[in-house]
């Protein structure tokens, strides 16, 4: 098998969903095109591929259906595809009318390697408005525990049926016929609540006005259910139009999302592949534990499945995913899904905050600015709580308040800003406390030394906080937090006295890269005026620092993503971390693949052309570690203990009372292990 750059080796897994060009009542014209696009299949590297309903024979072939040769065609087709896939890597699932103890059934047959595994036949007949299938075919409903003869061997016959492979491309997967999936319990919800992951189906379904997006519900909508991958292929180009038209729509998805879906209306036969995310399907079945509550609901369907095992082993080349992966999991490329994204997180803030002002019963919003982008942001929350509320925007106290490092650039900024918003501004200057704190602590600082150690930086962050608290009990307000969801996930704030501690934080599940998004999409907005925009946009480009330790002799400031990472990588990192618990290696492999080529992808709108850049995997490995050892080792007591919140993403929230519990005292050791085991050093 394939190693590190492979997908199989990753739990992603490839499969295909074809669109032949077909003859009518041609079974050796369908072979061949079922021929064609199974080697294309084979030498994309897909594991299984699945063909459309009775696609050996026709579907809209009505009373052709009955004729013995045609059905005598159609099993020396089969006979022929099983012999020709002997040399082809996938899994092939055509579709056939087969004769069953003198009865015909409308089946797909599961071929791999020269092996029928077994055959399964439709449940649900549709025999209502344009189809008549009950007058050729009887149902395979309750058909179980049984086998018939087909291309010289003995298969499992029934609905009864899972296929899984033992090899080392490791997948379970079910099979269903179009009308299935339309009725109110299709066969599949059984089948994954009995293990399956990737549900397909064999689909001849005629193609009325609206009807593709009928069919994008109930696949995509299945999926979101199952907690599986659907892969759906329906009849195209060349099935008979005697009443009835083929737009040849294939689609896959998986847990509700699109992953791929051909253009309909092909004029020649196509295959479309994608790569489903089978670890994820995996991970998320365990999280979500009503989804085996319904298994055992569901306990005599369930447990009547029977598995055919068979052998798929992985490709020894190395597969390269083409699946797209977000470069930023919490920033969309999709502009109209982004669009979306940032009002409703927006509006989440704006609701958790306002709630809780009207609850404390709290005058006003007591608020330290920075001039960085948390403060920003947190501050344009602050407006619009004002606003919904209808006070006046005056009743927010910002306080800039300048510290031993803090420059003249973003301490305008601050003042800049809190003035755009109508804030009612004023400016603390720590320094005198801080001088003094130091000197209390027999800190050399104290005395002018220039030793700039976390004690130095800390007096200066307890501080600021500090006096936000006393204001706040001064003026009758609430202190509002800014630290965000990726500080909180590297423990980059100071415990319990410092920027950790607020009476309501609104951006504590918000990420970094999305509150960049956030305020580049209120730049962008048209809402707020040149100037501020502008002002905006200048904040987005100064380098984030906390500012707490003096620049170098070389005018170097304290770089917070020197010392963390890039908090693009960092909160790719935190997302799958948390959100799915994947593997540090997988997480390398799919971060490589969003990250490892800049021209490759979308980008999400606005961001600079400058900052299209790209990393490798050194330093993606590198910064992975750095992560790895900050979450698990050094940050979860500061998580442990944090103020209100509301949750934003489903990317997940790090409150203990939310979305993210972990002890306090554990240790990254296990991550580490497995990304120094199984990720490349370059
Ligand atoms: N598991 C555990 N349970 C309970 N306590 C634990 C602990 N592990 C360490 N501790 C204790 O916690 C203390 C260390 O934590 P803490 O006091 O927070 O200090 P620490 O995390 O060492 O330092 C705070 C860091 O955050 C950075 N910062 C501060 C402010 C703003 C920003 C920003 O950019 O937003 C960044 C700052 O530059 C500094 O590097 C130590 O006293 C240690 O003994
Ligand atoms: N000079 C300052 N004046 C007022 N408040 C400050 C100042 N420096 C820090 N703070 C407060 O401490 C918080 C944490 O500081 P930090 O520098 O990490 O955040 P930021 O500047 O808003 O954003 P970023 O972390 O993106 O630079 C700020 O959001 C702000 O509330
Ligand atoms: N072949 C079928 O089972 C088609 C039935 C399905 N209800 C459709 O309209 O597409």
């Amino acid at each position: 098998m394939g190693g590190f750059h492979s997908l199989y080796t990753h739990g992603f897994f490839r499969t295909g969903a074809c669109v032949p060009r077909m003859g009518v009542g041609d079974p050796q014209f369908n072979l061949a095109r079922t021929l064609e696009l199974a080697r294309q299949a084979h030498d994309q590297h897909v594991g299984l591929v699945i063909f459309p309903e009775l696609g050996l024979s026709g579907y809209a072939i009505d009373d052709l259906l009955l004729q013995q040769p045609l059905l005598d065609a159609v099993g020396q087709a089969i006979s022929e595809l099983t012999e020709a896939s002997e040399d082809l890597f996938p899994v092939l699932v055509v579709g056939a009318p087969l004769r069953w103890q003198g009865r015909l059934y409308n089946c797909a047959v599961v071929i791999h390697r020269g092996e029928i595994l077994g055959v399964v036949p439709k449940s649900y007949l549709p025999n209502y408005r344009e189809f008549y299938e009950a007058r050729h075919f009887t149902s395979g409903l309750g058909i179980a525990d049984a086998m018939i003869a087909i291309a010289g061997q003995e298969a499992p016959f029934g609905t009864d049926l899972l296929f899984r492979s033992a090899g080392s491309a490791p997948v379970t997967f079910h099979v269903e016929i179009c009308e299935d999936v339309w009725t109110a319990a299709p066969p599949s919800s059984y089948a994954a609540l009995a293990g399956a992951e990737i549900l397909v189906n064999l689909s001849a379904s005629n193609i009325t006005i609206g009807k593709a997006e009928t069919r994008r519900l109930l696949c995509g909508g299945q999926s979101a259910r199952t907690i599986a991958a659907y892969v759906y292929s329906a009849a195209g180009p060349g099935e008979s139009t005697t009443d009835l038209a083929w737009d040849g729509h294939a689609a896959v998805f998986e847990y509700g999302e699109l992953l791929a879906e051909s253009a309909r209306f092909p004029t020649d036969s196509v295959l479309l592949t994608a790569d489903v995310d089978l670890d994820r399907l995996r991970q998320e079945r365990l999280r979500v534990t009503t989804f085996g509550d319904s298994a055992r609901a569901a306990a005599d369907q369930v447990n009547a499945f029977q598995t055919v095992e068979f052998h798929l082993d992985a490709p020894d080349a190395d597969v390269a995913l083409e699946r797209r992966i977000e470069r930023f999991p919490y920033v969309p490329a999709d502009p109209a899904r982004l669009r979306e994204d940032c009002y409703e997180a927006f509006s989440i803030q704006v609701q958790g905050l306002a709630q809780r002002m009207r609850a404390a019963g709290a005058a006003k919003l007591v608020i330290g600015v920075s001039g960085g982008l948390d403060s920003t942001h947190a501050l344009l929350v602050c407006a619009r709580v004002m606003d919904s509320l209808g006070k006046p925007r005056s009743d927010i106290l910002a306080y800039t308040m300048p510290g031993f490092a803090t420059s003249e650039g973003t301490k305008s900024n601050a003042w800049a800003l809190m003035r755009a918003l109508g804030a009612t501004a004023s400016e603390l200057d720590i320094r005198p406390a801080a001088r003094q704190m130091l000197a209390d602590l027999g800190h050399p600082a104290g005395a002018g030394e220039a030793v700039y150690d976390v004690t130095f930086e800390n007096v200066q962050a307890g501080l600021r906080t500090d006096y936000l608290f006393r204001l706040a009990n001064h003026h009758n307000g609430l202190v509002v937090g800014t630290g965000d969801l990726s500080e909180l996930g590297l423990g980059w704030c100071t415990y319990g006295v410092g920027d950790h501690m607020s009476h309501y934080n609104p951006n504590a599940s918000v990420s970094k890269t999305l509150i960049q998004h956030l305020i580049r999409f209120v730049a962008h907005s048209g809402d707020v005026d040149a100037d501020t925009a502008a002002l905006l946009e200048a904040i987005l480009a100064q380098e984030i620092s906390p500012e707490l330790v003096p620049a170098d002799a070389t005018g170097a400031i304290q770089s917070t993503e020197a010392k963390v990472g890039p908090y693009a990588l960092q909160d790719f990192n935190l997302f799958y971390v948390t959100r799915y618990g994947f593997a540090p290696s997988k997480i390398a492999f799919m971060a490589l693949h969003a990250w490892g080529d800049a021209a490759r992808g979308r980008w999400p709108a606005n961001i600079p052309e400058r900052d299209h850049r790209a990393y490798t995997l050194a330093e993606i490995r590198k910064w992975l570690e750095v992560f790895l050892f900050r979450f698990f080792t050094i940050s979860q007591f500061k998580r442990s203990a944090v103020p209100n919140g509301p949750k934003i993403s489903s990317g997940g929230s790090l409150s203990p009372r939310g979305d993210w519990r972990a002890p306090s005292d554990g240790n990254a050791k296990v991550w580490l292990d497995e990304l120094k085991r199984h990720t490349p050093e370059a």
